[in-house]
């Protein structure tokens, strides 16, 4: 049997550790909480972040890394991007030799602008066919409730890339595909919080459907022009974790980065909104570092800007909305 530890007791991190055990594979889920671990390793629910929502009997849970660690063949790391690295600098001397590190998250670290595998990489100091990324049209609410969704698994290794995604496939719940392309697949599944921020600003304000599919549009030619030039596949952001997770997470009153935008196209501070938001919406940090990772590669990213200039610049949205239509007009080009 396969032992998974899963790092996070977020909605994600019980999500798909509800999935994998229900696939199959021995788990252990490690979280900060005592109380919220004992629950979940007792009572087998997590009240906090998945209400009314049975986990399996076999899920085990823990506060104890070395634990979760012990024998481990996967490391699914699902804590907010930018407390990837201190938490997995004190699991490093835990993790077996062998394990393969599977990242859930979508974010880009500030300071660094580096993404979560390159993290990893560092952190734990394996090579590239030791870590995977999941990721896809998934929010966690629905498939906690076990409604039908696809994902994508992406390493280098394809061998590696397979593993993972037959020890996830559990039909007809969960369909996960491969992909070689992690940086694209990555790249996908954390800019499209910072344009699902930008489209829930506009429906804050009171925008229709219209405002909501150019900036989708334009957001994914975004994602696209930054992932060629980081060396990304053009073809992934056709696929699900750029295309399928944009639409899902601009389009879902259930993502916080689209809910956390439309609190601010309706009035409310960044304190407010901040205030209002229970879980991560990794887009309010990363949309700095997605920035300023355009800015060192040159790649224009005009929706990013003035999601930048609305979360930390106090821009009004009504500003912002006139800059991106007062541009210069331009030809419709695939990645332009
Ligand atoms: N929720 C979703 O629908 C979903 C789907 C796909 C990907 N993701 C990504 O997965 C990642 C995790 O998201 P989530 O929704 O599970 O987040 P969440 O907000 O539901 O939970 C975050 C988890 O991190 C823990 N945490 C907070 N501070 C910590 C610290 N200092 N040290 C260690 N742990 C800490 C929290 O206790 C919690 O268990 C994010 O990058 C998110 O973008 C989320
Ligand atoms: O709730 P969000 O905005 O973090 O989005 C959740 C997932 O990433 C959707 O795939």
């Amino acid at each position: 049997m396969t032992k998974v530890a899963v790092f996070g007791t977020g909605s994600w991190g019980t999500t798909f550790a509800m999935l994998l055990t229900e696939a199959g594979n021995e788990v252990t889920l490690w979280g900060r909480r005592r109380e919220l671990v004992e629950a979940i390793d007792r009572d087998h629910t997590n009240a906090d972040y998945l209400p009314g929502v049975p986990l399996p009997k076999a899920l085990r849970a823990t506060t104890d890394p070395a634990r979760a660690l012990d024998g481990a063949d996967f490391v699914v790391l699902a804590v907010p991007s930018q407390l990837l690295r201190p938490n997995l600098a004190a699991w490093r001397e835990h993790i077996p030799p062998k394990a393969v590190l599977v990242s859930l998250m979508k974010g880009i670290e500030l300071g660094t602008t580096k993404r979560m595998s390159e993290v990893i990489r560092e952190v734990a100091e394996v090579p590239e066919e030791r870590v995977a990324v999941v990721s896809g049209p998934n929010l966690a609410k629905e498939i906690a409730h076990r409604q039908p969704a696809a994902t994508v698994v992406a390493c280098t290794d394809e061998s590696v890339a397979a593993r993972l995604q037959s020890i996830c496939h559990l039909p007809p719940w969960f369909r996960p595909y491969t992909n070689p392309d992690v940086v694209g697949v990555e790249l996908g599944g954390a800019v499209k919080n910072v344009i699902a921020l930008a489209v829930g600003v506009s429906a804050g304000m009171g925008m229709g459907d219209n405002v909501s599919a150019m900036l989708i549009t334009r957001g994914l030619a975004e994602i696209s022009r930054l992932g060629a030039a980081l060396g990304a596949d053009p073809h992934t952001f056709a696929g699900l974790a750029g295309m399928g997770d944009l639409v899902a997470t601009c389009t879902s009153p259930l993502s916080r980065n689209r809910t956390f935008g439309e609190n601010l196209g309706r009035g409310m501070t960044l304190a407010e909104a901040v205030a209002a938001t229970k879980q991560t919406a990794e887009g309010v940090k990363s949309c700095e570092s997605v920035l300023e990772l355009a800015r060192k590669h040159d790649v224009e990213m005009p929706i990013t800007e003035v999601v930048v200039g609305i979360v930390h610049d106090g821009m009004a949205p009504a500003e912002a909305g006139m800059l991106l239509m007062s541009r210069s007009p331009k030809p419709e080009r695939y990645g332009v």
